[in-house]
């Protein structure tokens, strides 16, 4: 049975002016979940980021956190959400604790409290051993961590975080993977965005592909990842044209199991497992059927994001909606 959603888009529309960035966009994101929003530059992510958290009000749609939707509660839901903005938001020459200090004091926190949030905060990150550093002289795959730490402050249920792999190095991201791991089992609600396919295939529990403003998939990772899920298929280069009875031979020797098609010098050759489509390659090799080179084709998502690559990236340039008013950004 699905609970009730943390975070709820229904059919949200975005606009800067004439410039539709997100076009009708409705996704539910629950507890523990961490949910990973892809697409190419310019398709939406951070306008629908930034709406979720409040900085952008959508033209039409609604938005509900907790069920709480941020049009009528916006202090409420504001207390909800921790948002980890693209750049970072640190004052370089105040030290990790400085900081820290300073964003909980924004978020309304003092004393004893507030304390206590900052250092598990840092310890959640693993940033303790250096509270006291100036953030100025920190990477910057550690001054994200502290970015994080501060969104963390005030135990937010839904946690936004845009593009937070960006500069991060194999280290880093997997600390950073592992820290949104152990917020997803505190039962937080996590959205992300980023353009690494291998991230959300490993750490995003759905993941969502906008396009021009527009959410053409939403999946598990699996099943997006991988479109035929029983079957191994290989595209191949002949070296020469197939003769009509070599062609033959090999089916008959191939077998009902693996099927394949030739156009031209191409191949495509499918099987129901990787042990038979070896066995396949071997038989067209001993049967003196020679391929040049072979490839697996795109699963399902990178073919996506290929055509979304290669389509124009402009938003469409529509009228603006008559009922609400203009977007705007903080
Ligand atoms: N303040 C703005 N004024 C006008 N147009 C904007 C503004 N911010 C974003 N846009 C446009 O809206 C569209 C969506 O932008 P957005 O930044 O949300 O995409 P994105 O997927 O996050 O891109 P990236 O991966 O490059 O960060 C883009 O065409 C962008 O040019």
């Amino acid at each position: 049975m699905r609970r009730t959603p943390m975070i709820q888009l229904d059919s949200v529309t975005i606009q800067y002016g004439p410039i539709r960035a997100v076009d009708t966009v409705s996704l539910d994101v629950e507890a523990g979940e961490i949910f990973g929003l892809l697409g190419p530059n310019g398709s939406g992510k951070s306008s629908t980021l930034a709406a979720i958290a409040g900085i952008l009000r959508p033209v039409s749609g609604r938005i509900r956190i907790q069920q709480h939707c941020i049009r009528d509660k916006a202090e409420v839901c504001a207390r909800q959400i921790g948002f980890v903005p693209q750049e970072i938001a640190l004052y370089e020459e105040l030290s990790v604790w400085e900081n820290l200090r300073f964003f909980g004091e924004l978020y309304g926190l003092s004393g004893r409290f507030l304390h206590q949030r900052m250092e598990i905060s840092l310890h959640t990150v693993q940033m303790m051993p250096r509270a006291q550093q100036s953030v100025g002289t920190l990477s910057g795959g550690l001054q994200r961590r502290v970015n994080l730490a501060c969104a963390l402050l005030h135990d937010p249920a839904v946690l936004l975080l845009d593009e937070p792999c960006v500069a991060l190095d194999p280290c880093s991201r997997e600390v950073l993977f592992n820290t949104l791991s152990s917020l997803r089992q505190q039962g937080k609600a996590i959205i992300l965005t980023t353009h690494h396919l291998e991230d959300a295939e490993q750490w995003c529990d759905r993941v969502g592909v906008l396009l021009q403003g527009k959410l053409i998939a939403l999946d598990r990772p699996a099943r997006l990842f991988h479109e035929i899920p029983h079957k191994t298929v290989v595209l191949g280069q002949l070296r020469l044209h197939l003769a009509e009875q070599l062609e033959q031979i090999a089916r008959s020797r191939l077998g009902k199991d693996i099927a394949f098609e030739v156009w031209g010098k191409q191949i495509r050759i499918e099987a129901p497992s990787q042990e038979l489509m070896g066995r396949a390659l071997a038989t067209l090799c001993t049967t003196g059927i020679e391929l040049e080179s072979f490839r697996t084709p795109p699963a399902r998502l990178d073919r996506i994001l290929e055509e979304s690559a290669a389509a124009a990236t402009e938003p469409a340039i529509l009228p603006f909606p008559t009922e609400k008013g203009e977007a705007w950004a903080a």
